[in-house]
């Protein structure tokens, strides 16, 4: 199979803090890829490397970062630009941040559209509406002329799910598009998803906290922490038979239908704290390595 993403080494630091620690990964074409974490893992900044959307003071020390055989890191910025919203496409984490509060959600979508695919706005407004039909929004003519404070959250997350898929892409970073949302409407969005993933054929990297949402829909998954791939595999092969003790004690701290709440152990701070210190550890013998 063909990979169109490959992420070869990263290593990413903010100021003296290393945030990614070597991470390596690959999504192949067409399959949804989970990568999983607790909070400060480094999911997010997986994400805004590729994105090109680090904060100031970070840097990339090491790695490569390959999309469809290409290096986007060695890419120029003009050309990268290009990629982004078309070729790789992002559903954010917060979608009341994520649209523009001043321009009506026809306008938004109108405007992306004829930037990638060089549209007339008639054709972009008709694309845009058949669009918000298939993630099943009600009515696409009217919600075209609201702002995105007049629709609910799982409403505007649906609109972002539709901007992302619009320009068929072969990558879909979907960074815990889930998170703000109550638990039914989660439920809603996931299938959403995955119908507009089959409908679009793209690739997805999904990034979460929550492992019963990898199993719901990842074919294969990354587990972080602190910046290191501590697990990689299938899904169905790392949630029955995980490898690393994080993933056992991940997964003994997740809730399941099938076992009762009282079954549910935290994961260990032992064994948080050990996996600082080794990481701590590699930090030292990477910067005392000759260059
Ligand atoms: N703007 C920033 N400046 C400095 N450090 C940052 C910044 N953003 C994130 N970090 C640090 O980078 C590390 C990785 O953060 P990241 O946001 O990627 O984690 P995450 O796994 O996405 O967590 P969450 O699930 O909470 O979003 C953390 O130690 C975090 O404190």
């Amino acid at each position: 199979m063909s990979a169109v993403l490959e992420i070869d080494n990263l290593h990413v630091a903010i100021g003296a803090a290393n945030v990614l620690r070597g991470v390596s990964l690959r999504v192949e074409a067409g399959e949804v890829r989970g990568l999983v974490g607790e909070s400060g893992a480094g999911k997010s900044m997986v994400g805004r490397t590729i994105f090109g959307l680090l904060p100031a003071k970070a840097a990339i020390r090491a790695g490569q970062v390959q999309f469809e055989g290409r290096d986007l890191l060695a890419m120029p910025d003009k050309e990268r630009r290009g990629l982004l919203g078309r070729r790789i496409a992002l559903i954010p984490q917060d979608p009341m941040t994520s649209l523009n509060p001043v321009r009506r959600i026809g306008a938004q979508m109108v405007a992306l559209l004829q930037l990638h695919l060089g549209l007339s706005k008639r054709a972009a407004l008709d694309r845009a509406a058949d669009l918000l039909a298939e993630v099943a929004v009600r009515d696409p003519a009217r919600v075209l002329q609201l702002y995105p404070h007049e629709l609910s959250g799982g409403m505007r997350q649906r609109v972002l799910i539709a901007m992302a898929f619009a320009c068929d892409p072969a990558l879909v970073i979907a960074d815990e598009p889930t998170t703000a949302l109550d638990v039914t409407v989660q439920r809603q969005v996931l299938q959403l998803v995955e119908r507009m993933r089959q409908r679009h054929g793209a690739a997805i990297l999904f990034v979460t906290h929550d492992l019963g949402v990898v199993a719901k829909i990842c074919r294969s998954m990354t587990v972080l922490h602190a910046g290191r791939v501590l697990e990689d595999g299938p899904t169905a092969d790392v949630l029955v038979k995980p490898h690393h003790a994080y993933t056992r004690a991940l997964l003994a701290a997740t809730p399941r239908a099938d076992r009762p709440a009282d079954a549910l152990k935290p994961v260990p701070p032992a064994l948080i704290e050990s996996l600082w210190a080794e990481a701590r550890r590699l930090d030292q013998l990477t910067a005392t390595r000759p260059a």
